[in-house]
């Protein structure tokens, strides 16, 4: 039987562990293997997805944030609800076309990063709170998220890297 045209970035590979002359599948940017013949592309990145992401971020805090103080405001004394409303504004605004995240994110957020349009710069698993890291992860390239609460308070993220 002819080799089968397989989808881009696979090899097929003799099985030397069976000895009965089985073929396996190999990912060849991820080195991960497979029994079954592929019938897609094979992912640039496994299962675990990238190793790092860079992001934008708008903070709002709120009187229960972990440090209820930011540049905008000595004090911070709106409510989680209040911050949580705010943010989903910012986010409408943002779809809508009505502001840019990085016009919206350097007047509102209560993050140091306001000053680069909410730019955090790239960064892998462990250095960001988890609720932040998974959302973060969760998204595509360009991909906005919904409202997400940390510690620090109620973010809108946006992956662009
Ligand atoms: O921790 C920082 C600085 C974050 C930062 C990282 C990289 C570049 C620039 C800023 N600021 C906190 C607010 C805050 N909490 C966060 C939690 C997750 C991601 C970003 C965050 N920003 C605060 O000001 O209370």
């Amino acid at each position: 039987m002819a080799d089968e045209q397989l989808p881009a970035g696979w090899e097929k590979r003799l099985s030397r562990s069976t000895g009965t002359g089985q073929h396996y599948y190999l990912n060849v940017y991820t080195k991960e293997s497979q029994w079954d013949v592929p019938d897609k592309p094979a992912e640039p990145s496994g299962s675990s997805g990238p190793e790092q992401v860079q992001c934008s971020h708008l903070l709002v805090k709120h009187r229960e944030s972990r440090r209820p103080s930011s540049w905008r405001e000595d004090v911070i004394t709106r409510t989680k609800d209040e911050a949580f409303d705010l943010v989903k504004s910012y986010r409408e605004q943002i779809v809508g076309g009505k502001a840019t995240f990085s016009e919206l994110a350097q007047k509102y957020s209560d993050c140091s990063s306001a000053r680069r349009g909410g730019d955090l710069g790239p960064f892998g698993r462990g250095a960001m709170q988890k609720p932040f890291e998974e959302a973060a992860f969760a998204l595509k390239p360009g991909e906005l998220s919904e409202a997400v609460s940390s510690d620090s308070g109620v973010h809108i993220i946006l992956r662009t890297i």
